[in-house]
Parts: structure tokens; C-alpha cells; sequence
């Protein structure tokens, strides 16, 4: 399997439909239209052909064809569109003419993973095309068309540009005392290097907040049997998701929801009462309410209003935590619970949902909005960023020339693995460019 052949795989979903589209990228994709569709449309231009099977001309489709030469195609390379009806039947001929005609499917991403062999687009473009196409709600799509349109990577590249620079001023500054000349060129890299890294280190303190988007919002609903935690989940929900009932101890197991806030994708958990049961089910279930709990990006600590509150869920009220009287239609809030005032709501008459409503929205908004920022979205662009400040820091500290472009280089690699885009020769190229060292 070479990254040189051509390829060729269903764009659209599978299954029936009225048009299913299937793609060819790779260099004989041309040739291999061409036999199947009697000739080549113009390109970037629909053009409605007859398929015939190369074994015995017969008509297998009338399909849109869409001829797009490289290197000005998503991929790079030669590429092509076959707009088919959607039947199975269908593609499986078609697809069955392709491969007898020298193409083979494609690998999952091969088509994205070409358009970044060919320069097309940067890592993170790669990522963002994969965040779009997993997008469930509009700030998700918002965040993952500005990452796929360069976003991330305009951001980084420049970084990466500004570091070669100052190595290249640095390995300038050896040359030039070699020569016993003198040079500040040393100095202006070491500064360089911290307004740099005082950038990365700003970008880098923004609370998780495009990470959070792209993963979604971990809520959870915690609270003393009976506190009303299902009943509030169903509420929120506005479906019957979870088992309501008068006995202590329904829910065993934790239910979960998913739901939108101002664009955010939040899942929400409904979890067991906290108590010290002594069934083992329900003992797994309260285990099982605390880790999720653990793992929550905000806490609903629920208490009903017309009994004292529990200890177990008085220590969940903390810092990150809402704290709710819910059956305030049967008894009125307490003023504080915790050391908190609580909101007050019922989950039978909805009073206070709306307030909580926009609580939630609030929280999901400071936790993950992304307004129009290029926010870093996941795990590989911190891990990555947060060496390269490493690496700047020492090379602000390093006594030794030598030791600086070390350190840099090093810097430079980090955001070259995070763009997939830096090589050596960008060094020398900027090296030999900007600089006549003259010897
Ligand atoms: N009056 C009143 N009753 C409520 C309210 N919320 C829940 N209830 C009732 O309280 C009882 C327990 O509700 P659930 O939602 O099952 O409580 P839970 O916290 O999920 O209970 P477990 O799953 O057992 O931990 C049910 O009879 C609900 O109808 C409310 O706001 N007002
Ligand atoms: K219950
Ligand atoms: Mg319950």
C-alpha cells in the first residue's frame, strides 16, 4: 500500500440516498475517469456522463463528473468527483469499475493526510477538518472551520517563523565571534526568546477553554436520595430520560443526557443518592456518582428544601459547585446551605429552572466559550506548546552560545511536530537568506 496510489472512497454516508459521492484523488485518477465516463469534463466544471463497466461497456450510472487537476484540489493531487445515485447496488459497481481499473479504496483520512504530505494544510488544519466533520453544535463548528481554515496554524507558523529567525541570528552571533567582531545579535535572540515565550505562555493560560469545547462540558447532578436529581434531569432534559419515583435510592446507575448550552455540547449525569447504603448495587452506584462527580467540569449539589441538608453532599458544596433547593413548592429555600445561598427551584413546578437555565449558560460560557479566539483544542497543542516554553526558558538562561541555539532548536522542534511543518532546511534557507555572513 503506497501513499502514491490512487485512491478512491465514498465522500457521503453510507447507505441509500439520492446522491452519493464518490472521490478520487492520485495520479492516474484522470486516466481512470476518463475510461470510465468516455473522456474528461472540463475542469471544476459538472458535466453529466454515462458510467460503462471497462469489462463490456455496459451502463452502470449516470453520474455528475467533476474533474479537478492538482495541485489546486483539496488533496494536492489529480482528483475527481462522481456524483451517483445512492443505492448500495450502485456503488458497489462503481466501486468494483474503480478497482479494475487500478484505483484502491482509501484509507480512513488518506484523503486529508494527502492534502498535509502535499502542503495543502498544516497539522492542525488536518485536525480542524476532522473537529468539523464531528461538530455537534454551532460554537463546536464555529471553533473547528476556524481551526480547519488555518486558524491554529497562521498562529503557530508565525511563531515558528519568528523562532528560525532568532536562531538564525544566534548561529550568526557564533560566526561573527569567531571572527572577533563585535555582534548584539546574541543579546536580541536571548530577548526574542522572551517575548516569545511570554506569548506561547499567554495562549497557552486559557483555562482549557477550546479543549472543553471540542471534548463538551461534563455536569453533574448530585444530591441525597430523593433530593429530586432525576426529576431535575428530566426537567432540564425536557424528556423522561431517568426513573422518578417516592423510593429512596431509584437511580443506581449514572444516566446521562446531552444537551446544548449557548452553543457549548454538555452532558449532563444524573447519578445515585449519596448515602451509606448497605446493598452492594447501590453501593456500586454511589461509587460510580462520586467518580463522575470527580471528573466534572461543574457540580450541581441538589438538598430538598423541606429537609435538613446531608452531610455526604454538604462536602461536595465547594468551589465550581451550584448549590440547589429544590422543592421549594413544598418548603421555602433555606438562606444558605454550606455557607452558599442556594437557588431556589422545583423541579415539579419549574419554578427557578430558567434562573438555573442561565446559570448553566454562564458556566458554559466562561468554561468553554471561545468567542472569536484561535484557542488551542487539544492535548498534543499544550503538551507541544508547553515544551516549547520550556525550551525558551532555558535558552534565556543558557551562559553559552552554543547551549542558546541548542535550546532554540529544540524550541522549534516542538512547534515543528505541532504544525508537522518544520524541517532543518527552514533554518539554513533563513540563515543564507537574511544573512550575508561572507565567508
Ligand atoms: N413536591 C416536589 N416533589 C419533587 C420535586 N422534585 C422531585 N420530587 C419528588 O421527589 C421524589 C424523588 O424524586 P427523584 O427525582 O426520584 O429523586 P432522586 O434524587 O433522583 O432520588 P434517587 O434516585 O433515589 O437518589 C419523587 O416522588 C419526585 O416526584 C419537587 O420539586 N417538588
Ligand atoms: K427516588
Ligand atoms: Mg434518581
Amino acid at each position: 500500500m503506497s501513499a502514491t496510489d490512487t485512491v478512491f472512497a465514498l465522500a457521503s454516508g453510507a447507505g441509500r440516498g439520492a446522491i452519493a459521492v464518490m472521490r478520487l484523488s492520485g495520479a492516474e485518477t484522470g486516466a481512470i475517469v476518463a475510461r470510465l465516463a468516455g473522456g474528461l469534463p472540463r475542469a471544476r466544471h459538472a458535466s453529466l456522463r454515462p458510467l460503462r463497466d471497462p469489462a463490456d461497456g455496459e451502463v452502470l450510472d449516470e453520474a455528475l463528473v467533476l474533474w479537478f487537476p492538482g495541485p489546486a484540489s483539496y488533496t494536492g493531487e489529480d482528483s475527481a468527483e462522481l456524483h451517483l445515485h445512492g443505492g448500495p447496488a450502485v456503488m458497489t459497481a462503481v466501486g468494483g469499475a474503480l478497482a479494475a481499473l487500478g484505483a484502491r479504496p482509501a484509507e480512513p483520512g488518506e484523503f486529508t493526510r494527502r492534502a498535509f504530505l502535499n502542503g495543502r494544510m498544516d497539522l492542525t488544519a488536518a485536525e480542524g477538518v476532522a473537529d468539523l466533520i464531528d461538530a455537534e453544535t454551532e460554537a463546536q463548528r464555529r471553533q473547528a472551520l476556524r481551526q480547519a481554515d488555518g486558524a491554529l496554524a497562521r498562529l503557530y507558523g508565525a511563531w515558528a517563523d519568528r523562532l528560525t529567525r532568532l536562531l538564525a541570528h544566534q548561529e550568526a552571533a557564533i560566526e561573527f565571534a569567531e571572527d572577533d567582531l563585535p555582534t548584539d545579535l546574541g543579546d536580541r535572540a536571548r530577548d526574542g526568546a522572551a517575548a516569545l515565550r511570554a506569548e506561547i505562555a499567554a495562549h497557552l493560560a486559557d483555562g482549557g477553554r477550546g479543549e472543553r469545547l471540542r471534548e463538551g462540558l461534563l455536569v453533574a447532578i448530585l444530591g441525597a436520595p430523593n433530593a429530586g436529581k432525576s426529576s431535575l434531569l428530566n426537567a432540564l432534559a425536557g424528556r423522561e430520560a431517568a426513573i422518578v419515583s417516592a423510593r429512596a435510592g431509584t437511580t443506581r446507575d449514572v444516566v446521562e443526557v446531552r444537551l446544548a448550552l449557548v452553543g457549548v455540547p454538555v452532558t449532563l449525569a444524573d447519578t445515585a443518592g449519596l448515602r451509606e447504603a448497605a446493598d452492594e448495587i447501590e453501593q456500586e452506584g454511589i461509587r460510580r456518582a462520586r467518580r463522575r462527580a470527580e471528573e466534572a467540569d461543574l457540580v450541581l449539589a441538589v438538598f430538598a428544601a423541606d429537609v435538613a441538608p446531608d452531610p455526604e453532599t454538604l462536602a461536595w458544596v465547594r468551589p465550581g459547585a451550584l448549590v440547589l433547593a429544590n422543592k421549594v413548592d413544598l418548603a421555602a429555600a433555606p438562606a444558605v446551605i454550606g455557607g452558599v445561598a442556594p437557588l431556589a427551584i422545583s423541579a415539579r413546578t419549574g419554578q427557578g429552572l430558567d434562573a438555573l437555565r442561565a446559570h448553566l449558560a454562564a458556566a458554559a460560557t466562561r468554561l468553554a466559550g471561545a468567542g472569536d479566539a484561535a484557542l488551542l483544542t487539544r492535548p498534543r497543542h499544550r503538551a507541544a506548546l508547553t515544551e516549547a516554553v520550556a525550551w525558551l526558558a532555558e535558552a534565556e538562561a543558557a551562559s553559552l552560545p552554543e547551549l542558546v541555539s541548542e535550546t532554540l532548536r529544540a524550541a522549534l522542534r516542538s512547534l515543528g511536530r505541532l504544525t508537522g511543518r518544520i524541517g532543518v532546511e527552514d533554518i539554513l534557507d533563513v540563515v543564507f537568506r537574511d544573512f550575508c555572513i561572507g565567508k
